[in-house]
């Protein structure tokens, strides 16, 4: 197998490479181009027009998504998978992913939107370098096709345990067939966004016109030990976007897909902050209308109105500022495209 195919190897040894390009025997062209990042390129004649972006690791304890990944760029290093797609493999905080940890100074995936600029450390350069990439790799040309999936998993058990969350921007639609190809790739919802963050998904939707998705892929688990969520589908319907085959069979359907709107979201103000939860309830959790969610400074409540409304990243430790839960009703699908 070419060394380059071994991102991850590198990644966690903190190893630059010496030959920073290679070629499979089939003409596709990897190319080292930052830690945890590197681009392939497939023969012009198999190219598609499609620019994928695919990241994990933006939370370093995250395996099974990084794992994933690796599996998918060794299958194209032992020439096994043939791109028809052009490429960007990311993992994104290399450091977080060598110690084990979601992050080091802060959460990288609260930087993206140019909010690192207000901010410094090494995660605030880490999320700057990933936009340069990222914007270099996704280039000025017009006509191609843009889809970025931000591979996660949640630090909590979930009622559902594979889902998407889906950006927003100003005067766009959400895309049916997107959702769709997500549906057969094994993902059960999709949270569909109705205001702008600063996640990395958000960043790549609404900075550079890309379809992109957070994944979120069960619970975090250490390296090798995720033998628990089966991703299969998922890493097959990868493998067809890859090679630029229908991962579709069949008519395309929506049917058993279940849509979410996000109603609102519990920001964490200040250290009196505090979450009435159970520590180990699930993320998809229903919530009765009258319960007490959450408590903030200056007698702030947090009361559940909405019907039907569920728990999902109830987290109190964020700091101050940042989202501690977000509450979700069902959603019809009636805006989408
Ligand atoms: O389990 C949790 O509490 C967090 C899981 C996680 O890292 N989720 C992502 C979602 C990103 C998005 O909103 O698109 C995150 O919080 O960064
Ligand atoms: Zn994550």
């Amino acid at each position: 197998m070419l060394a380059l195919g071994k991102l991850l190897e590198l990644t966690l040894a903190g190893h630059e490479p010496s030959a920073k390009i290679q070629l499979t025997p089939d003409g596709t062209r990897l190319r080292w181009l930052d830690e945890g990042a590197l681009e392939v390129t497939p023969p012009a004649a198999r190219d598609n027009g499609l620019d994928l972006l695919l990241s994990a690791g933006v939370h370093g304890n995250e395996t099974a998504p990084i794992e994933l990944l690796d599996r998918l760029l060794r299958g194209i290093a032992r020439n096994e998978l043939h791109p028809a797609a052009r490429i960007l493999f990311l993992f994104g905080n290399p450091e977080a992913m060598r110690r084990g940890e979601r992050y080091i100074e802060q959460d990288l995936n609260r930087l993206f939107s140019g909010r690192h600029e207000q901010s410094s450390g090494f995660e605030a350069i880490r999320a700057c370098d990933l936009e340069h990439l990222v914007a270099t790799f996704f280039g000025k040309q017009t006509g191609r096709t843009r889809l970025h999936y931000d591979l996660h998993t949640a630090i909590r058990g979930s009622k559902i345990e594979q889902f998407a969350l889906y950006p927003w921007q100003e005067g766009r639609a959400h895309s049916r067939r997107e959702l769709e190809r997500l549906r057969a790739a094994g993902i059960e919802a999709v949270l569909l966004q109705n205001k702008s963050s600063i996640t990395f998904s958000a960043y790549t939707y609404a900075q550079l016109g890309a379809e992109a998705f957070t994944l979120e892929l069960g619970k975090a688990r250490a390296f090798g030990q995720n033998e628990l969520v089966n991703l299969d589908l998922l890493e097959n319907a990868l493998r067809a976007l890859i090679e630029g085959r229908n991962v579709i069979s069949g008519e395309p359907t929506l049917d058993g897909l279940q849509l979410f709107a996000v109603s609102r979201e519990v920001i964490k103000h200040s250290d009196s902050f505090r979450l009435h939860l159970p520590d180990d309830i699930e993320n998809f959790t229903e919530l009765e209308p009258g319960y007490l969610l959450a408590e903030d400074i200056a007698d702030s409540r947090w009361i559940v109105e909405e019907k039907g409304a569920r728990i999902i990243f109830p987290n109190p430790k964020v700091k101050n500022g940042l989202r501690a839960a977000i509450l979700i009703v069902p959603d019809d699908g009636a805006g989408l495209l």
